[in-house]
């Protein structure tokens, strides 16, 4: 300590830098550097009680929405030339917006899906119609601006953000790598993730929506990727709506009778081998959740303590929206509704939220397809707000009775 001081000081006198302080910035930037060309998240070293720690913060961060931009913006909707109350869902969207942004005049400046993805150790188990290797060869399909999920996000001028938080193996490319584990493990024989794990792609899932919201982005939509992942939602939809286990389960990918019933036999055998405790969101989601699922709930979780918006995509969405209410129930405020999902258990999962869906378009693919389609919605809901004339502008003589 002393040498080390005495040659800083020494360092100091003969104009070199002294090896301490070149050692030291030289680690500081070898980590830095390792993780810009490495990804992965900055968790690496957290113990399970500070990365709990960090979820409590952000959750903490979330607030009400702000009451009085709401009634300002439900004054200036009753002034606009139109009976009060005629356009419905879209007047309770902007005021939606008003309260999350604290704003009676909201603004949406860049638009971003949220794409997640993950890989699960239960398609051991036959619960899916497609092979595991689909998650990567569409991982690279939606790097390569092919996917349905990039043409809706390019026709409604939105960014399609796509991130790895545990693919079953590494891929190569212009997406964010935040992986926690190569897949999860089969939920049939133990838990899916290890409560760290759950911790970690939750995390991740925050940093991710930080990083854009700090880029400017101030709308976002859920998505997902990843084959067998309605399998882990069926399972935390039963668990935190207290469905039925055969309610909540349907063909995801279009599996057909045989394997709905693998299914539905998987998702009773992990609970009963987990026992998962309903109360903790947390043993609910690491026990039979997905690290996307972890993802989607984390970024919820980010959005709504940031002030920004977020489209809540289809049925695998719904499950992270589900897991992210349970954390911070304040949560749910952000979240907008998008379109209902073919997958049976979906009108059920949304009812959790208090959410019904503002589309029907028989829907069942994820990636954030039927989210992306909702940002036109959500737009027009501030288009009404910001342009339209009032009765005193237009000379339009107001209600009489
Ligand atoms: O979002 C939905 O409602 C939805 C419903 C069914 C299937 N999916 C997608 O299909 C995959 C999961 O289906 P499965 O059959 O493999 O569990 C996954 O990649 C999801 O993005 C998505
Ligand atoms: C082809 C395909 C595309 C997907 N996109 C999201 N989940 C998907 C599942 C499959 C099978």
């Amino acid at each position: 300590m002393l040498t080390s001081f005495h040659s800083m000081e020494s360092g100091g006198d003969d104009g070199k830098v002294p090896t301490t302080v070149i050692f030291v910035v030289g680690t500081f930037l070898f980590f830095k550097l390792r993780y810009y060309i490495r990804g992965g998240t900055s968790m690496e070293n957290l113990t399970e009680e500070q990365l709990y720690t960090r979820l409590q913060k952000l959750t903490a961060a979330i607030l009400d929405l702000d009451g009085e931009a709401m009634a300002q913006i439900q004054v200036r909707l009753d002034s606009l030339t139109k009976p009060q109350g005629s356009l419905g869902q879209l007047e309770q969207l902007a005021k939606q917006l008003g309260g999350i942004q604290r704003t009676s005049g909201p603004k949406i400046l860049k638009k971003a899906v949220l794409t997640m993805a993950g890989d699960h150790g239960v398609v051991e188990e036959g619960i899916s119609a497609f092979p595991q290797e689909v998650t990567p060869q569409m991982a690279y399909n939606i790097m390569n601006g092919g996917a349905a999920i990039n043409v809706l996000a390019r026709q409604a001028n939105a960014e399609v953000i796509l991130t790895d938080v545990g693919i079953a193996f590494p891929v190569e490319g212009s997406l964010i790598n935040k992986r926690v584990a190569n897949g999860t493990q089969n939920m049939t024989k133990g838990p899916a993730m290890t409560r760290r794990q759950a911790l970690q792609a939750l995390l991740a899932g925050a940093e991710v929506a930080e990083e854009k919201i700090r880029e400017g982005y101030n709308l976002f939509a859920t998505g997902e990727l990843g084959i067998g992942n309605t399998t882990p939602s069926s399972a935390i939809v039963s668990i935190l709506t207290n469905s039925a286990v055969e309610d909540v389960v349907g063909r995801g990918t279009g599996i057909d009778d045989a394997g709905v019933i693998r299914k539905r036999r998987a998702i009773e055998k992990a609970i009963e081998v987990n026992q998962p405790d309903k109360t903790d969101a947390l043993d609910v989601l690491s026990k039979v959740g997905g690290l996307e699922i972890a993802a989607i709930a984390g970024s919820i979780l980010q959005a709504a303590a940031s002030h920004v918006p977020i489209i809540i995509d289809g049925f695998i969405s719904t499950a992270g929206a589900l897991i992210a209410a349970k954390l911070a129930p304040k949560s749910m405020a952000y979240m907008i509704p998008s379109h209902g999902s073919v997958e049976i258990g979906h009108r059920k999962a949304l009812a959790g939220l208090g959410l019904d869906p503002i589309l029907n378009l028989d829907m069942r693919l994820g990636e954030g397809t039927g989210a992306a389609i909702t940002f036109y919605i959500v737009e027009s809901a501030l288009h009404i707000l910001e342009e339209m004339a009032t009765f005193a502008d237009a000379g339009v003589t107001e209600k009489t009775v």
